[in-house]
């Protein structure tokens, strides 16, 4: 099992396909891109395989989510998820993306084993949506969340960060337009994660604004149904039921304590926490010739000295090297 020294055990498994992205979003990456992981550190889709594989029968994942990057550019996504769908036991399966592709995709997805998928969208304005992307894909998201919802791969969930003065003003709508369609909404708190450091506590659009400008035109009652257990997303109930909405506040209300999470670059590397500056090359190991009990006994060391938090809001927080997008998000 993943362990570390706070007793928490790691089930859930965020594997990070790819460091590149069709998108530009300004809370994630610069315009011109960034530098992109070398080919030859890539992990094959084999080695992806085999590394999830040894995972889930000797270390206790129990859910797997595919992520980036933009998860959808990976050429062998739907060959992956077939290989991990195949795995015993067989593991929960999702992607996170942002739907640029996905109406292509969805349904071979779905045949191939994926349960479900987690969709950004931040504004329902096309021209915000260059503004915070830089792309003007904003009808492709929407047609990649129907086929989603159509093709199976439900629930489907929709993550928005709130930008001030761009889309902050936008809340109550989005939560009103994905409740008649029937997707789960949450709302992100803006984490020091962008590739260009332009994050500043101040400037984040904080989970309590975010609940106060929601209760203007709605009624919020905390859930009291489901326990959260390790969710990200605190969740409630939104005019008496049965929609509900989530906000992940990993700043103004950090979640650490229940984290269950262990972390696969696309270059093999494994890290603790988003948040980590450190990293165990499994990449090196595996080329090398480690076998799977090899493999598993650094990936079990690197998740011991896994630290208790993330800690932003402590004086001496450093952002980590990784931006967002090459740790997968
Ligand atoms: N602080 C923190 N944020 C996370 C973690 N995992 C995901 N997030 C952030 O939460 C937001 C939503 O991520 P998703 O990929 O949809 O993951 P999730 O919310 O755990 O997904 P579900 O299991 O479907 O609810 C993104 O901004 C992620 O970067 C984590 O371990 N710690
Ligand atoms: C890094 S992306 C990777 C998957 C895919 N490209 C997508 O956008 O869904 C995963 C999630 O992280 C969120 N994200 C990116 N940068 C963030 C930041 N600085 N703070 C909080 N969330 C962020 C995105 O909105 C997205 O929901
Ligand atoms: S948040 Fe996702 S879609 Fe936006 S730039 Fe980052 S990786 Fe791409
Ligand atoms: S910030 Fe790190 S410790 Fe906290 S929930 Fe996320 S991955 Fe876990």
């Amino acid at each position: 099992m993943l362990l570390d020294t706070f007793g928490r055990q790691a089930v859930d498994l965020r594997v990070s396909l790819t460091d590149r992205c069709n998108l530009r979003c300004t809370y994630c990456m610069p315009e011109q891109g960034l530098q992109w992981l070398a080919k030859p550190t890539l992990l094959t889709d084999e080695e992806i395989v085999r590394l999830v594989g040894l995972a889930v029968r000797e270390l206790g994942i129990r859910e797997v989510r595919f992520t980036g990057g933009e998860p959808l550019l990976r050429p062998g996504l739907v060959s992956i998820v077939a290989a991990c769908a195949e795995l015993e036991p067989r593991p929960e399966l999702s992607l996170t993306t942002n739907g640029v592709g996905l109406a292509r995709t969805a349904e071979a997805l779905k045949a191939a084993g994926l349960d479900r998928v987690n969709v950004s969208l931040d504004t329902l304005d096309a021209e915000t949506f260059h503004t915070l992307t830089r792309r003007q894909r904003h009808q492709d998201v929407l047609d990649g969340l129907a086929a989603a919802e159509s093709a199976g791969l439900t629930p489907v969930k929709i993550n928005t960060v709130l930008m001030r003065g761009v889309n902050d003003h936008e809340a109550a709508d989005l939560l009103a337009w994905t409740l008649d369609h029937g997707y789960q909404l949450r709302f992100i708190e803006q984490m020091p994660l962008d590739a260009q450091h332009g994050w500043t506590r101040d400037g984040m659009v904080t989970a309590a604004e975010i609940l106060e400008r929601l209760g203007e035109r709605f009624t919020l009652t905390p859930e009291q149904s489901a326990a959260r257990g390790a969710a990200p997303a605190e969740r409630w109930v939104v005019d008496g039921g049965p929609g509900t909405v989530g906000v992940i506040a990993s700043v103004t209300r950090p979640f650490c304590r229940a984290c269950d999470r262990t972390r696969l670059t696309a270059d093999g590397q494994v890290r603790d926490c988003l948040f980590a500056t450190g990293e165990t090359d499994l990449r090196t190991a595996l080329r090398d010739g480690a076998d799977d009990a090899e493999l598993a006994a650094l990936w079990r060391a690197a998740m011991w000295g896994k630290k208790a938090g993330a800690g932003i809001d402590d004086p001496e927080f450093h952002q980590p090297e990784r931006p967002m997008s090459a740790i997968g998000g």
